[in-house]
């Protein structure tokens, strides 16, 4: 009945997973987003190499650009290990609306803060609001053509140290050219890129890895 995809997909969760465990959350979504509706998570295929990105750079503070409805942030937070966490941005609330109550379901919201806002007048008032010294892993999944802004204000507000880890979604679908071009062409970074699929498609896309050098 919900009226929007993200009420539709809470629903879905709701209805298909066990509250408590993540794994089944997120899995309830992707049947959701291959069987029922196409919908904008970074999905099951591209989630494995999400999986194993997170897994080596086992990060204490991780942010997320781009909650959209809680898919990636349930499937970073349930691998982080005690005492570490996860900031993730939405710009819209009816997403975030939604992300929160799928967050809670999963059980991991103890390693989750949402805020709710535009992400070029959050990151500058990271350090202030949430006593960062600097981010071990940024995952980029938001608006496209901000990859390249945001990753400059990281980098201006001392946000990014040797070794931080970047791994940004749709690089070839949409598509985020300027930040391709910027992180493979700049000293500071030694990128790579993991090709995948589109979530729920068979049309390539993939995700940019780059270790920012400091
Ligand atoms: O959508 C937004 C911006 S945030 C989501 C960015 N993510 C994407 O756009 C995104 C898009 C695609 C994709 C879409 C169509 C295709 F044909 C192929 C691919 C795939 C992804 O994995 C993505 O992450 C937003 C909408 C309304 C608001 O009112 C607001 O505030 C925000
Ligand atoms: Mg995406």
């Amino acid at each position: 009945t919900g009226s929007t995809q993200p009420q539709r997909m809470l629903e879905a969760v709701q209805k298909n997973a066990t509250k408590g465990d993540p794994e089944s959350v997120f899995s309830a979504i992707d049947y959701y987003g291959r069987h029922k509706e196409w919908a904008m998570n970074v999905g099951d295929e591209k989630g494995l190499i999400l999986d194993s990105v997170l897994t080596e750079v086992n990060p204490s503070i991780a942010l997320e650009l781009g909650t959209y409805c809680g898919y990636s942030t349930v499937r970073i937070a349930r691998l982080l290990s005690p005492g570490s966490k996860l900031i993730t941005v939405e710009f819209n609330p009816a997403f975030a609306a939604v992300a929160r109550q799928i967050i809670a379901y999963a059980g991991v919201q103890d390693k989750v803060t949402l805020v709710e806002g535009p992400s070029g007048d959050l990151i500058p008032k990271m350090k202030e609001r949430f006593g960062i010294k600097s981010f071990d892993f940024v995952f980029l999944d938001h608006w496209k053509d901000r990859y390249v802004p945001d990753t400059k204000l990281l980098e201006d507000c001392g946000l990014l140290r040797k070794g931080t880890v970047l791994l940004a979604d749709n690089v070839i679908c949409p598509g985020a050219p300027e930040y391709l071009k910027y992180v493979r062409n700049s000293p500071r970074y030694e990128s790579r890129y993991f090709k995948s699929n589109l979530e729920y498609s068979k049309v390539e896309d993939g995700l940019e890895k780059s270790v920012f050098l400091g």
